[in-house]
């Protein structure tokens, strides 16, 4: 089976145990899934930020990118978030190997509408060779959402949703699950709202536009969508910290 992995921003949190998350990717692994994994950075970032003075600005769930922002994300993303993660896992025995989707130009990307959101990239092409020759040599390669532009001479930032979805689509992936601190998809925004089991993907529109869903669930629940529509089989959003309480899926029609 093939398994993409998104791990959500939160994952440098130290804890006491191992996170749930990293459990799961071990337990695939034995099992001999071919798995692969994205992860976020968006709070580590926005800290980097906010500690240098830069204006932290968001449009729909995507982080505005000007070139000084550009500068943060990359150093966060790639050295910190990346190298930190890929430390973790292979402690917890898992052979992992870091990259970011500018490394062998594993994605390809254009840039997001509107203009005004810089250097944001959409992806549209992912050499799964990379991948899968990881795989060949028995890694589990570690993603960073960066992205080569459509010119082959810049950056662009992803969504770390997106690109694990992108991932999910070109590698023909049986399984997209995004681990994240919310736990899954609850009834509303509030942090006491009860999880949802289950939604259809023809649903979301209807929770995004009646504010049921609202920042970073929005790219999100988008991502689970675009998934669904292209083929992956299986996509849950679950809790990084505590798999036990169960999941929410997202299914087709
Ligand atoms: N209905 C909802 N259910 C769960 N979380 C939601 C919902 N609507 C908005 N959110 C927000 O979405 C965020 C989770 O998305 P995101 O920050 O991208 O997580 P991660 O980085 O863990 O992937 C949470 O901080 C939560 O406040
Ligand atoms: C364009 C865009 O918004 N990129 C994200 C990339 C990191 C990410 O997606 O982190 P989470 O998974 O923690 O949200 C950002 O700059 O925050």
């Amino acid at each position: 089976m093939r398994v993409v992995v998104k791990l959500g921003g939160s994952v440098l949190q130290p804890t006491d145990s191992e996170p749930a998350g990293i459990q799961e990717i071990s337990r695939f692994v034995q099992e001999g899934h071919e798995v692969a994994v994205v992860h976020g950075g968006g709070p580590a970032i926005t800290n980097s930020l906010t500690e240098a003075g830069v204006p932290v600005t968001f449009y729909q769930g995507q982080r505005v990118t000007t070139p000084d922002v550009l500068r943060h994300v990359v150093r966060v993303l790639r050295g910190e978030v990346n190298m930190e993660l890929v430390l973790r896992m292979n402690h917890a025995g898992i052979a992992a190997v870091g990259l970011s989707g500018v490394d062998g130009q594993l994605f390809r990307a254009s840039r997001m509408h509107p203009p005004e959101l810089g250097n944001v990239g959409v992806i549209d092409y992912v050499a799964t060779n990379v991948v899968t020759a990881l795989w060949r040599a028995g890694f589990v390669p570690v993603i960073a959402p960066l992205a080569l532009g459509s010119d082959g001479n810049e950056i662009l930032n992803c969504n770390g949703d997106g690109a694990a979805s992108a991932l999910a689509r070109w590698l023909k992936a049986d399984v997209l699950v995004f681990y994240t601190e919310s736990g899954g998809l609850r009834e509303s925004p509030e942090p006491s709202a009860g999880l949802v089991r289950r939604i259809s993907e023809l649903e979301i529109g209807q929770w995004i536009a009646h504010g049921r869903a609202t920042q970073g669930m929005v790219p999100k629940l988008q991502a689970a969508q675009d998934a669904l529509k292209q083929g992956v089989k299986t996509v849950l959003i679950g809790s990084y910290y505590d798999f036990e309480q169960g999941a929410t899926e997202v299914v087709k029609g």
